[in-house]
């Protein structure tokens, strides 16, 4: 495995790029690609929704389509960030365009495999298995990146480019682990949006006005996490220093133990490890 962090602009030598399916997880990673600088021409989105398509057409300036055979005839790149759900009917609809111009193609789908990617597309394909997460539309992404045999050298280098407009990336080396990238970064962002949602009620049910509560737990999880980045002292060292002998903190922290919070995280991220190998076999 390897990381890297997030370059100044993304390469112009990205070429055209198609992202199959306008949602949550393209606008994030589109959002990244135009804030640094990308090409906003060369970006081409098919969605079918078209008050989906509108609003990306709107806040980015990019060209938008409403079926995917336009953009991939243009595009040596496709971004395919589609629901697993749908991932093989919207592939086997693209098998003979891939075929004819064997593009480097993109997977952003939780669980579904390289190696079904590749076979839908008709087979020896170029397939980029990626998982990124929402904090992309800063830049403040984290990529885990897994390549099939056929991703040469330059296909890596620009899979790398493009993610890294979304901020740092980590190459894995066994496609297996991808299902415990997804547990951990891909869905890691709504763990911690759980944590500030549960923080600010806490503190509203102690009598804090909501306005109170809402800066007071975000600005603590903004500051927090950039201790925890732009530091090098272990988590555990920067909570020991919170935590006074009989104070506040160690009543919360012995609270949170008890209640068997370690446990707990560990459960989550296993249950969302296994969902993610359902779903390869379920929409195989
Ligand atoms: N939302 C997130 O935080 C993350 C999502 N992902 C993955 O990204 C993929 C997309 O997820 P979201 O963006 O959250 O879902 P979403 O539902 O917001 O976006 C999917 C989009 O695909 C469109 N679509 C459906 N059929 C299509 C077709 N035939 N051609 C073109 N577009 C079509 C839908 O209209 C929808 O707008 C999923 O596979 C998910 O596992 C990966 C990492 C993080
Ligand atoms: O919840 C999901 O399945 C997707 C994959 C990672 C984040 N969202």
């Amino acid at each position: 495995m390897s990381a890297s962090a997030a370059p100044a602009s993304p390469s112009s030598a990205l070429g055209s790029i198609a992202f199959i399916g306008g949602g949550n997880m393209a606008r994030s990673l589109i959002g990244g690609l135009v804030a640094r600088g990308a090409d906003r021409a060369s970006l081409l989105v098919a969605e079918p929704v078209p008050e989906l398509r509108a609003a990306l057409a709107r806040d980015f300036q990019i060209p938008t389509f409403e079926h995917s055979a336009q953009p991939v005839a243009s595009a040596g790149t496709w971004v395919l960030a589609v629901k697993p759900q749908v991932m093989r009917e919207v592939c086997q609809a693209l098998a003979s365009v891939a075929q004819a111009t064997r593009p480097l193609v993109m997977s952003v789908a939780a669980g579904i495999t390289a190696a079904q990617i590749d076979r839908w597309l008709g087979g020896n394909v170029a397939v980029v298995r990626a998982m990124p997460n929402t904090p992309a539309l800063l830049g403040a992404g984290v990529t885990g990146l897994y390549a099939n045999a056929q991703v040469d050298d330059g296909q890596r280098a620009r899979a790398l480019a493009l993610m890294q407009s979304a901020g740092a990336s980590v190459w894995i080396e066994h496609e297996s682990l991808m299902d415990a990238v997804t547990a951990v970064s891909g869905s890691g962002p709504a763990y911690v949006f759980l944590l500030a949602e549960a923080m600010q009620a806490a503190g509203e049910a102690q009598g804090l006005p909501a306005a109170a509560a809402r800066e007071l737990a975000l600005q603590t999880i903004l500051g927090a996490a950039r201790m925890l980045t732009e530091g090098d002292e272990a988590p555990a060292e920067l909570r020991r220093r919170v935590t006074s002998p009989g104070g506040t903190t160690q009543a919360a922290i012995e609270t949170f133990e008890a209640g068997g919070l370690r446990e707990l995280v560990a459960s989550a991220i296993d249950a969302a490890t296994r969902r993610g190998r359902e779903l390869s076999a379920a929409h195989d």
